[in-house]
Formats: structure tokens, C-alpha cells, sequence
């Protein structure tokens, strides 16, 4: 039986138990429910602190897990990423008040607070930059510098409202880019079963992520179209009754719809119809 760690609490739980739901599994109804088996399709779910999946992880105590890319970064443990879930997108990021600091070396002689003060040490010390201080805060890092306790904040932002409440401005590149991750025991063979749950897991990620396009076209036209959605092999073609069109159906990126439309239209392509994935295996 595959051992499952999930986020109990936070931005990814929410996300990752609907997830793991359109991937055909069993989820708990009482948020309180800390273990879950799911006999049906031979997998054991452990909801647990966001932050310590990677630890249970690591310790081989769970196969694989769900986290943050940015917490098992920070996290120090043996374990690795085995496939990016698409959501709870985010940076890592400096900041400080507008006009402070703005560049990463004047971070030199600056305290800096974070949640994730391994990585931020890390990040500095590849730099060479040595701050006054690293201090470690659990929450409302954006709340350290008007109280007194840091100059310099490094934070998840997504839209930004947090910092700008806060009079924060970012500076330098992100420290990284996050989103929600699947991982492993680094080092180890796989694990049994885990290539079902990747599936199903990836088959959630396209079925997100495209669509189906349907459209008929003249056949003279037909290359000119099928230019325009290569899908991801070759799409499927079928000639239409009258002997002289064809309809056209592939997978397109759901966020290009719209210029793919366009673009058949265009072409000379009518009757363009867009249809959602409910699930798929590619
Ligand atoms: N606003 C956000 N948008 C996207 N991802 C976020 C956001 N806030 C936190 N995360 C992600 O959630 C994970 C942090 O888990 P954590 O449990 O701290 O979430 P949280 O929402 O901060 O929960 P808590 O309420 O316990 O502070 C990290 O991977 C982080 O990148
Ligand atoms: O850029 P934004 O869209 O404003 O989102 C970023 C904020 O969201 C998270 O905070 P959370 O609500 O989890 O509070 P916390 O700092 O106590 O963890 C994160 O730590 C940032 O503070
Ligand atoms: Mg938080």
C-alpha cells in the first residue's frame, strides 16, 4: 500500500485534497481526520503539517508527499521533487521598505526575517553576503520590519497585496519559484505504485491544463489548419460527408484558446467548438 502524506492545513490543502479527489481517490470529510485508507486503490493517506511532509518523507516513514517546492528546499531533507502539481504557484522573494534596500549585496550588515531561514542562508551565502542576523518567524514575516525586529524581509508573495499592506517593496530576482510538488525519498528505487498515482496525477495536470478543439475545414485548407493545432502527436482528421471538408479535433493549451480560435477562423475553419477534459491518460 503506497503511504500518502497530504497537507492538513494551509494554501495546499484545500487544493491538494481536490486534486487527489479528480484523481479518482478517497478524501476525508472531517478535517480532523489524520490518517485515510483508500483499500480501493491500494494507497494510505497521512494528513500532515505542510511543512513537515519532506521530513516524513525523507525519513522513509511515508513514500511520497505533498508540499511546497519552497518548503522542501528549506527542509534540509532527503527527499526530492518527482513532478510539479500546477498549483499554488508563487515566488520567494527580498523585500523592504521602498527606498531602503535594493539590490541583494545591501543585504550585507541587515537582519533578515523569514519562515524559511535555511534557504535564505543558503541563497546569501552562495551570494557572499553577510547579513547582521537570520531570524526565524512562523508567520506575518511582512508585520518584522515596522516592529522592529528585522530590516529585510525574504517571503512568498503571490499577488503581492500582503507587502503592499505592509509598505513592502520586493528587490532582486526571486529567490525562487514555488508551486505545490509531489516528492520522493531521494536515493531510493520507486516506490510500488507510485507510477499509478504519477498517472493519475498528470492525467488531473492536462485535463487542466488543455482542451479539445473541434472545428471542419475545406480540405484544401486542411495543412494551413492543422499548423495551427499540431496537438501532441498529430491531430485526428476525419473526412466529413460531403467529400469536401474534414473536422479537425486535438488538444490545445486552455490559456491559448481564444488566439487559437482566432487564428482558425482565420484560416477559413468554422464550426469551432472547445470542450473540457474531464480526465485523461496520455
Ligand atoms: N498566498 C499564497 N499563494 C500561493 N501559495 C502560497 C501562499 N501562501 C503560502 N503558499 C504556499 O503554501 C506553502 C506554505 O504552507 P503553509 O502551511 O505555511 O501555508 P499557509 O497558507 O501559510 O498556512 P498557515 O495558515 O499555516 O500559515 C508554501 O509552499 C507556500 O509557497
Ligand atoms: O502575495 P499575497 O497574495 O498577499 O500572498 C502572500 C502571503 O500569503 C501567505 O501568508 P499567509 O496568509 O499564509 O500568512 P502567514 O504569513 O501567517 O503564513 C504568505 O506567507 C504571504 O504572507
Ligand atoms: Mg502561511
Amino acid at each position: 500500500m503506497l503511504r500518502i502524506a497530504v497537507p492538513n492545513k494551509g494554501s495546499l490543502s484545500t487544493p491538494a485534497a481536490e486534486m487527489l479527489r479528480e484523481a479518482g481517490y478517497r478524501q476525508r470529510r472531517d478535517t480532523r481526520e489524520l490518517v485515510l485508507a483508500d483499500a480501493d486503490n491500494d494507497v494510505e493517506f497521512f494528513f500532515l503539517r505542510p511543512r513537515d511532509v519532506a521530513v516524513y518523507v525523507g525519513s522513509g516513514t511515508v513514500d511520497v508527499g505533498i508540499t511546497g517546492r519552497d518548503l522542501l528546499l528549506d527542509s534540509d531533507a532527503g527527499a526530492i521533487e518527482h513532478l510539479p502539481l500546477g498549483f499554488a504557484g508563487s515566488t520567494f522573494r527580498f523585500a523592504a521598505p521602498a527606498g531602503t534596500v535594493e539590490t541583494v549585496e545591501q543585504i550585507a550588515g541587515k537582519r533578515v526575517a523569514s519562515s524559511y531561514t535555511t534557504l535564505v542562508r543558503a541563497h546569501l551565502a552562495e551570494r557572499g553576503v553577510e547579513p547582521a542576523a537570520i531570524v526565524h518567524l512562523d508567520g506575518a514575516v511582512e508585520s518584522s520590519v515596522r516592529l522592529g525586529v528585522a530590516d529585510v524581509i525574504a517571503d512568498v508573495v503571490e499577488t503581492g497585496t500582503t507587502l503592499k499592506a505592509a509598505g513592502l517593496d520586493v528587490f532582486g530576482e526571486p529567490i525562487l519559484r514555488s508551486e505545490a510538488v509531489l516528492i520522493r525519498r531521494s536515493g531510493e528505487g520507486v516506490p510500488d505504485g507510485l507510477d499509478i498515482l504519477t498517472r493519475r496525477l498528470q492525467g488531473v495536470i492536462t485535463a487542466r491544463e488543455y482542451v479539445l478543439l473541434d472545428y471542419d475545414v475545406p480540405m484544401e485548407l486542411l495543412d494551413a489548419a492543422v499548423a495551427v493545432t499540431p496537438g501532441f502527436e498529430s491531430p485526428t482528421v476525419s473526412p466529413l460527408h460531403n467529400g469536401q471538408s474534414a473536422a479537425v479535433r486535438s488538444m490545445v493549451r486552455r490559456s491559448e484558446t481564444n488566439q487559437v480560435m482566432d487564428a482558425l477562423y482565420d484560416v477559413g475553419a468554422r464550426g469551432i467548438l472547445v470542450t473540457l477534459i474531464h480526465a485523461s491518460r496520455l
